[in-house]
Order: C-alpha cells, then sequence, then structure tokens
C-alpha cells in the first residue's frame, strides 16, 4: 500500500488514535486542531497530554490549525469531532473548496431535534460539494486502546461499497481490522444508541446494583436499539455486530468509557453539570438520550430504558425510582421486539 496524505480533522483523543493507526500504516497525516497551543504541544512534544497523554505521536503525524493546509492534496479526511461541532467543521472544510476523495466521520451520535445522523447533518450542510464518498467508521474501539496497538475491530459503512473498501484499506493493519458494511443507518445508529445505554449501566452500577442489572440493561438494550432501529430503516443484524452489540459491551464495561464513567457519577448523585465539567471529555450519550427520546416519540416506538435515563437526565428523576419504575412495567414477552 503507498503512502497518502491523510487529514484527521479533531484533536481529541479518538483523532489523535486514528491518526497513530493511520500513522503506523506509512501515511502522512495532519491532523487539525482548533487551538493554536495544542497544536503547538503536539508538535513540538509528540504527545497530546490532554486527552492521551499515554500516547507517543510517530514523527509522520503533523498538527495545524489551518483546515485548508491540513486537506490540501489529501486522499481521504477523517473527521473526529463530536457530534456538536459537526456542522461548524462540514462548513470549514466547504470553505476549502477542495474535492475530497474519501470523507470518513467516526463520529457517534445524534442531533437532537432535527434527529439527524452524523452523515444526515453533514449532507444538509452541503458535504456533497466536496465529496459523494461518505463513510462512518464505528465499533468497540476506546482510544487509550487504540493508541496502545491493542488488538480492536471496527466496521465501515458507507452506501458507496468500493468507498467503504477504500477505507477498510486505509485503515486495516494487524492490529486493526477493519470489516464494511452497507448498512449505513445502523452502523450510525449502534455508535449512537449504544452511549445512552452505557450511561444506564454507569447509573445502575454507581447505585450499589451488581452484574445482573448490567447484563439486563445490556440485553435489553440491545433489543431497545434493533426495535427503534429496525423502524429507522436499519438491518436488524447489524445491531448483534460491532457497531451494535460490540460497541455496547465495549462501553457498558470498559473503565475508560465516558459515558459510563458519566453514569456511575450520576448514580453516587453527583449533579449532571459537575459530571460533564469534570469530565473533560464529550459524553455523548447526554445530548442523544434527548435525541433518541424525540426519535422514539416521533416513531411511535417504546424505548423504557432510554426513558427512564432520560427522567433522570432532564427531570429530576432519582435513579433509584427510574429503576424501580423500570421493574415495575406491564409483563411482556422477551422477544416482542423481533416480530
Ligand atoms: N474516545 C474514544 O475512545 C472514541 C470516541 N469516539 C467518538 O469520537 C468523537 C470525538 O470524541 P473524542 O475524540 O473522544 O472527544 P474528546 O472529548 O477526547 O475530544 C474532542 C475534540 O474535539 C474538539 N472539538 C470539540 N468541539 C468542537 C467543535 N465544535 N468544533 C471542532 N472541534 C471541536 C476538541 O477541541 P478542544 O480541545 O479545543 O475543545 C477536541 O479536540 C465522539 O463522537 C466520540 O463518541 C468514537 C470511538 C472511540
Ligand atoms: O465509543 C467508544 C468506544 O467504542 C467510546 O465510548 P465513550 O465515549 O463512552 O468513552
Amino acid at each position: 500500500m503507498g503512502a497518502k496524505k491523510v487529514a484527521v480533522l479533531g484533536a481529541g483523543s479518538w483523532g489523535t488514535a486514528l491518526a497513530i493507526v493511520l500513522a503506523d500504516n506509512g501515511h502522512d497525516v495532519m491532523i487539525w486542531a482548533r487551538r493554536h497551543s495544542q497544536a503547538k504541544e503536539m508538535n513540538e512534544h509528540k504527545t497530546n497530554e490532554q486527552y492521551l497523554s499515554d500516547a507517543f505521536l510517530p514523527e509522520n503525524i503533523q498538527v495545524t490549525t489551518n483546515v485548508s493546509e491540513a486537506i490540501v492534496e489529501c486522499e481521504a479526511v477523517i473527521i473526529s469531532v463530536p457530534t456538536s461541532g459537526i456542522r461548524e467543521m462540514t462548513r470549514q472544510l466547504l470553505k476549502a473548496d477542495v474535492k475530497i476523495p474519501l470523507i470518513v466521520h467516526a463520529t457517534k451520535g445524534i442531533e437532537p431535534n432535527t434527529l439527524f445522523r452524523v452523515s444526515e447533518m453533514m449532507k444538509e450542510e452541503g458535504i456533497n460539494e466536496v465529496s459523494d464518498d461518505i463513510v462512518v467508521l464505528s465499533g468497540p474501539s476506546h482510544a487509550e486502546e487504540v493508541a496502545q496497538r491493542q488488538p480492536t475491530t471496527v466496521t465501515v459503512s458507507s452506501q458507496i461499497m468500493d468507498a467503504a473498501k477504500r477505507s477498510q484499506n486505509l485503515f486495516m493493519n494487524t492490529r486493526f481490522r477493519v470489516y464494511t458494511s452497507q448498512d449505513m443507518v445502523g452502523v450510525e445508529l449502534g455508535g449512537a444508541l449504544k452511549n445512552v445505554m452505557a450511561l444506564g449501566v454507569g447509573l445502575a452500577e454507581g447505585l450499589g446494583y451488581g452484574d445482573n442489572a448490567r447484563a439486563a440493561i445490556m440485553t435489553r438494550g440491545i433489543a431497545e436499539m434493533t426495535r427503534l432501529g429496525t423502524k429507522l430503516g436499519a438491518d436488524p443484524l447489524t445491531f448483534a455486530g460491532l457497531s451494535g452489540l460490540g460497541d455496547l459491551i465495549v462501553t457498558c464495561t470498559s473503565k475508560y468509557s465516558r459515558n459510563w464513567r458519566a453514569g456511575y457519577q450520576l448514580g453516587r448523585e453527583t449533579p449532571l453539570d459537575q459530571v460533564l465539567e469534570e469530565m473533560g471529555m464529550v459524553v455523548e450519550g447526554v445530548k442523544t438520550t434527548q435525541a433518541v427520546s424525540q426519535m422514539a416519540k416521533r416513531e411511535g416506538v417504546e424505548v423504557p430504558i432510554t426513558s427512564a435515563i432520560y427522567d433522570v437526565l432532564f427531570n429530576g428523576q432519582s435513579p433509584v425510582q427510574a429503576g424501580r419504575l423500570l421493574m415495575d412495567r406491564d409483563p411482556k414477552k422477551e422477544t416482542e421486539h423481533l416480530q
């Protein structure tokens, strides 16, 4: 595989980890950071102290705060900013007015109110003016482990199979295995919805509940994700894959998960504002809980776990009471969501 110039827009934990994968594959990587101080520190010290302090950046990673410089003559642009930054990032990309052969986003969220997936937000902003080849990369992949070159598997999905295959070639190595999929709706939804369930598992564990409760939320959680996702046009099988069950497992059980840690603190009765401030990194599940609640209402789909988490986050419900109400729901047949 020949060396390519690749831009990574977003200098947080995930952008930095993905840049390391690409640099390991021999590509010349230009990370775009939005703050000069961070770009300077990363270029001079070859580390990202704020977001991924244990990782060392290979020599073929450079950092700039200039989007045009980052993307000029690029074979691919990777977008790894939080969902709340996607529209602004897309606008900056369009301003540079350069055709881009491949755009891969690695962001996991749904926008409240519009209820758009990330690729839909990008399309609404006009991303197709610079590229038709839009791909999502998702799966069980904490940045900290990826940066340590721990074995990791992800899925890349696009409506254009050739674009998914080119992304697979770009990222794949012996430590980072990449599968393709054509179910972009399912892959984007899986990555976003599992964050809500990780908040729920964290909440339960913060309350002192044990392994049974964790397994219950994860299992009924994937049922809920599948029920809503299928209604929105996703392939139900996608939720059994890396971007569904795989990411649900890692996010609900890993010490690295910001969503799990946020849920845990909420379960210990720390106020939401304080939890988010102390985290210092994005907790996508909070806004996604709001979006999923709105989406479920629009689609007429029951999402009891999401609704319980929504009440804790936004309606002042106590986590104990939310858990009790979940357990007291009408009796159900287990596989109702599959019929
Ligand atoms: N961390 C992980 O292990 C994984 C994360 N993801 C997903 O990747 C996405 C990015 O997360 P992650 O890197 O972890 O987040 P972090 O909180 O680690 O970093 C966020 C980065 O995005 C920048 N940023 C924040 N808001 C904006 C904005 N409006 N415009 C441009 N840049 C912005 C921040 O810049 P600044 O420092 O200047 O604020 C920072 O560089 C999320 O959707 C997350 O769910 C997916 C897989 C794994
Ligand atoms: O998506 C992730 C791992 O696959 C990261 O999850 P957190 O944002 O909860 O850390």
